[in-house]
């Protein structure tokens, strides 16, 4: 046999089951069959399903965005996964767990799941790709995350994210054969420009706190600040997530990186974000079973901030906006009186690396919730 026949393959996969076809589902399926893949789309409910093969757009999640020929949508789960050569999860995170069980007795030996869901699962503080690698043993397990919104995404708008996988010791020999490598040339093409990486603790991260972040900086606008207040908020931010990443094992440089940093400022610049609209919401005093016009819509950071806390507070990593976030969500603070506290914290050093805490009494301003500040 001659060398070249124990290659192991770099070919794009040419076949991808996504699973979840909600808007961002179906905006990844779109990505992949625009650039040539065979894709099949599951939907909870067969009626979705058979919407989308019938009028080729998914009417519910993505209304009046054409979808590209090469997408079946299917509410069978081993019908979405049978031939797959990778696949795609990306379904709320709660419902993770749920997922993997059914699809479990369906799935290829050893084919790479990505998960493109952001979160860190509740009770147990597992990153998500930790809990898919539990249920689904014997498979590479890696994550797609960056800005990007689903409409954008599907309309081909130029959008950049990451692919990240651990690299075995075969993947560094060989890193165009890696599943991080191939999942990103089977996505890239048009406007989807995928990065990779190794570090799948700092990419997770990313996905899961900036969320959280997210929120601290709709809460603050809607109550009625600016442009500097929401720019403090993404700084230190960013911080609370190189902290906690660093903790996990991951690295800081990730956080700088698209999953980190670029969706943290996507995320917190534009009411297009569910979790940046709901802190606004709840920032003009509307209650929260009147958000979204009482709509049940998926928001990560609302979910999340209590498992980043619970993780947080269990590993000793400090992170002040979250913790902000969490008690005003679930512990019945009040958001002024909450955020008066956060800003109003001992002074610290910049970056916190440095562990200094000036010994200064903290200081007393009362922020101006309600005056006009714009
Ligand atoms: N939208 C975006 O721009 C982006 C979203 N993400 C992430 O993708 C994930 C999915 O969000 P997104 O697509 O936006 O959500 P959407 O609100 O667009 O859709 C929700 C999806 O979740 C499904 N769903 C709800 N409950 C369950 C359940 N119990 N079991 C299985 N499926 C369920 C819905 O199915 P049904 O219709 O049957 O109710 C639907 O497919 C989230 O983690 C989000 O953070 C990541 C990047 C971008
Ligand atoms: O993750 C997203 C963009 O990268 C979507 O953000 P929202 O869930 O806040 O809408």
């Amino acid at each position: 046999m001659k060398d070249s026949e124990h290659k192991p393959s770099s070919d794009p996969y040419s076949r991808v089951a996504v699973i979840g076809a909600g808007s961002w589902g179906t905006a990844l399926a779109t990505v992949l069959a625009r650039t040539g893949r065979d894709v099949t789309l599951w939907a909870r409910h067969p009626e979705l399903a058979e919407a989308i093969n019938l009028r080729g757009e998914n009417p519910d999640y993505l209304p009046g965005i054409p979808l590209p020929p090469g997408i079946r949508a299917t509410s069978v789960i081993g019908e979405a996964l049978a031939g797959a050569e990778a696949v795609l999860i990306v379904t709320p995170s709660s419902t993770l767990r749920e997922i993997c069980t059914a699809m479990s007795p369906h799935i290829p030996a050893g084919i790479p799941v990505a998960v493109a869901c952001k979160g860190i699962e509740r009770g147990t503080g597992l990153l998500l790709a930790e809990v898919v690698a539990e249920m689904l043993p014997g498979h590479p397990v890696g994550a797609v995350s960056g800005p990007t919104f689903a409409r954008e995404t599907a309309l081909d708008h130029p959008t950049a994210a990451t692919v990240a996988f651990p690299f075995s010791y075969a993947d560094r020999l060989e890193p165009q054969s890696s599943p991080a490598a191939r999942l990103a040339v089977s996505m890239s093409g048009g406007g989807f420009r995928p990065y990779v990486s190794d570090d799948l603790v700092g990419v997770e991260v990313g996905g899961a706190v900036k969320n959280v972040i997210a929120i601290a900086c709709g809460m603050m606008s809607g109550a009625g600040f600016a442009e500097n207040t929401r720019a403090a908020l993404i700084t230190r931010g960013i911080d609370e997530m190189k902290r906690l990443a660093e903790a996990l094992g991951g690295s800081r440089e990730t956080v700088t990186g698209l999953a980190g940093a670029g969706d943290l400022t996507l995320t917190c610049s534009s009411t297009t974000s569910r979790n940046m609209s709901l802190g606004t919401q709840l920032g003009q005093g509307t209650d929260r079973a009147d958000c979204f016009d009482g709509k049940p819509v998926v928001v990560e950071g609302e979910v999340n901030a209590v498992s980043v806390i619970d993780l947080a507070r269990r590993i000793g990593v400090p992170m002040p906006i979250c913790e902000t976030v969490n008690a005003v969500l679930h512990e019945g603070a009040d958001l002024q009186d909450s955020f008066n506290a956060l800003w109003t914290r001992p002074i610290e050093a910049e970056p916190r690396a440095l562990d200094i805490l000036l010994d200064h009494p903290a200081p007393t301003a009362t922020l101006g919730f309600g005056e006009t500040t714009r």
